[in-house]
């Protein structure tokens, strides 16, 4: 066994001072587990985190089993056989484990089994299918270009997070993929990162101006386009990349002279790549990677045919879904568009966020309004800036100036009845932090990377449990903690039983009213959100 290979946490040494002998249990397997250097304290040499280990092979401080890792395989990459090998013919070094599209290249040969299958237990990975690619600890050792590697590291993005690991090189293998991994983990980057790839290698390759699109993610709202082109942008800057967005609201005109112009990746959503197609002609020829993310909203029946028409416009193109909630009625959809998908699972999936307290409290509605002032002029518990999710578009507007005339805070709403202009900037007031607060429908509930905001209120409770997993994962992103409060009552019956067995698994406080309600105790439990009610 080659020692690089070795991920066991018996291999690090407490560094001296730090007291008695580590536990195994207390080892730090995540470089984002560790804290950050205090002033004077010593610094792991991949990420610059506290290194409160070190390295035994090297005497390197460290600071989690991930960057040792690292460190090891960095070192040893010149000197493996295969890796000479493979700086050859120009491909890249570092990890073994990077994919090789090159049949006739000899595999580099990489962890055995047993050690792919513990570390995909270590990082909450499970894994569906055949001849899964294994996963990549460093984002270098995939086969990136250099420049995108770079871009990633400006962005602040120093190791991948488990989906990544095992999405980017399934992806580059070329493997269709059914994604379902937490909110806030950093789904976006797993898909954004091999197509930005897949595109620059491409054009580099046949270097030709003007061509028709290479990819396209779907999203169902025009905010999630927006931040996914916007994240596009930042990840391939530098790369022969460039992106369109085609969302509704926006000038039609525009987004064809963008596509005719020539680009690689189309983001947006299904309603108006539909107009481009029926009333515009667009070459959707090379297209061959096709993402849709928040698949399961994709696939629900509003979106569903619009779907399934623009991917009947492709031809076999590789397609990858993701979601934090997939249950088995999408996984059996997902197989009209992917036969023989991988499918992908990390964390905890279809459940809110660990990082997120779950408060939930029963409201009146009519004791609604007066319910969330008390909270937004309490300093103990307002946490701004804030998201309040409510069901309606008036409701928005006029919980949005409620608010604002009882506590004097500056609000804005969200939500499908303002133009695209309002939308984009009341969202830009929110997160440059002119406004604390966004009144919002669904609109802003799946996929949105608030970065701030650590409070969610749900003022109305989403109609299915899914949605509620969404709207609560808005208040944390990586694992940063944060908190949901959830107003509920009578009216939202429906998810009684789905909601208690969530707060019972979270360890969450239940109201008593809801503990005690019939439609929490004497219903049998269905699944999903539409349940059969079956005759005895
Ligand atoms: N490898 C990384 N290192 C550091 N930050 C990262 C990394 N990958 C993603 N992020 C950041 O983590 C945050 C969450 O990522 P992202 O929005 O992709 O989550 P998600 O899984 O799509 O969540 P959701 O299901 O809520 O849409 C973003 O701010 C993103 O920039």
């Amino acid at each position: 066994m080659e020692q690089e290979e070795n991920h066991s946490a018996d291999h690090l040494s407490a560094q001296p001072g730090n007291g008695n002998e580590l536990e195994e249990s207390s080892v730090k397997e995540r470089c984002f587990e560790q804290r950050e250097a205090l002033v004077g304290e010593p610094r792991c040499v991949i990420c610059g985190r506290y290194g409160e280990y070190i390295c035994d092979q090297t005497d390197d401080d460290i600071c989690s089993v991930e960057c040792k890792t690292i460190l090891l395989s960095k070192l040893s990459a010149e000197t493996r056989p295969a890796v000479k090998a493979a700086k050859r013919v120009n491909l890249p070094v570092g990890d073994e484990s990077f994919c090789i599209r090159d049949e006739n290249f000899p595999k580099i040969p990489s962890m055995h089994d047993g050690q792919i299958a513990s570390l995909r237990s270590k990082l909450d990975i499970c894994v569906k299918g055949e001849d899964v690619p294994d996963p990549i600890m460093c984002f270098s050792s995939s086969g990136l270009p250099e420049k995108l590697v770079l871009n990633l590291e400006a962005a602040g993005y120093v190791m991948p997070t488990p989906v990544q690991m095992q999405v980017i090189p399934s992806s580059i293998c070329n493997r269709s993929l059914l994604v379902s991994a937490d909110t806030g983990s950093g789904k976006t980057a797993s898909f954004l990162v091999p197509i930005i790839a897949h595109c620059s290698h491409v054009r580099s390759e046949r270097c030709t101006d003007k061509q028709g699109p290479l990819a396209i993610v779907l999203a169902p709202t025009r905010e999630l386009c927006l931040q996914v082109e916007e994240q596009a942008k930042v990840l391939g800057k530098g790369l022969p990349f460039k992106t369109a967005l085609v969302v509704g609201g926006d000038p039609l005109a525009q987004q064809i002279y963008r596509i005719e112009n020539g680009i690689e990746l189309i983001v947006g959503t299904p309603g108006r790549l539909i107009d481009l197609l029926m009333k515009h002609n667009v070459d959707l020829n090379k297209v061959d990677v096709f993402v849709l993310d928040e698949v399961d909203c994709l696939l629900e029946r509003g979106f569903r045919d619009q779907v399934m028409q623009i991917f009947q416009a492709l031809s076999h193109p590789q397609v990858m879904m993701f979601s934090a909630t997939v249950n088995s009625e999408v996984e059996k959809m997902s197989n009209s568009l992917a036969k023989n998908a991988i499918h992908i699972s990390c964390g905890n999936p279809s459940r809110p966020n660990k990082s997120v307290k779950q408060v939930v409290i029963w409201v009146e509605s009519k004791q609604k309004k007066q319910k969330i002032f008390e909270i937004m002029t309490s300093k103990q518990h307002f946490k701004p800036p804030a998201v309040v999710f409510v069901s309606s578009r008036i409701g928005a507007d006029l919980l949005s100036e409620a608010i604002t005339v009882a506590t004097g805070l500056k609000v804005v709403s969200i939500h499908g009845d303002k133009t695209m202009n309002e939308r984009r900037e009341s969202l830009r007031r929110f997160l440059t932090g002119e406004v604390s607060v966004v009144v919002c429908t669904g609109v802003l509930g799946r996929g949105m990377d608030l970065l701030k905001v650590r409070q969610v209120i749900l003022f109305d409770m989403p109609n299915s449990i899914d949605e509620y997993v969404h709207q609560v994962g808005r208040a944390s992103r990586m694992g940063v903690e944060g908190m949901a409060i959830v107003f509920v009552n009578e009216e939202d019956r429906n998810l009684f039983r789905e909601l208690v067995q969530i707060l019972k698994t979270a360890g969450a406080p239940i109201p008593r009213e809801l503990a005690n309600s019939k439609y929490t105790t004497g219903i049998p439990l269905g699944g999903g959100k539409k349940r059969k009610l079956k005759s005895r």
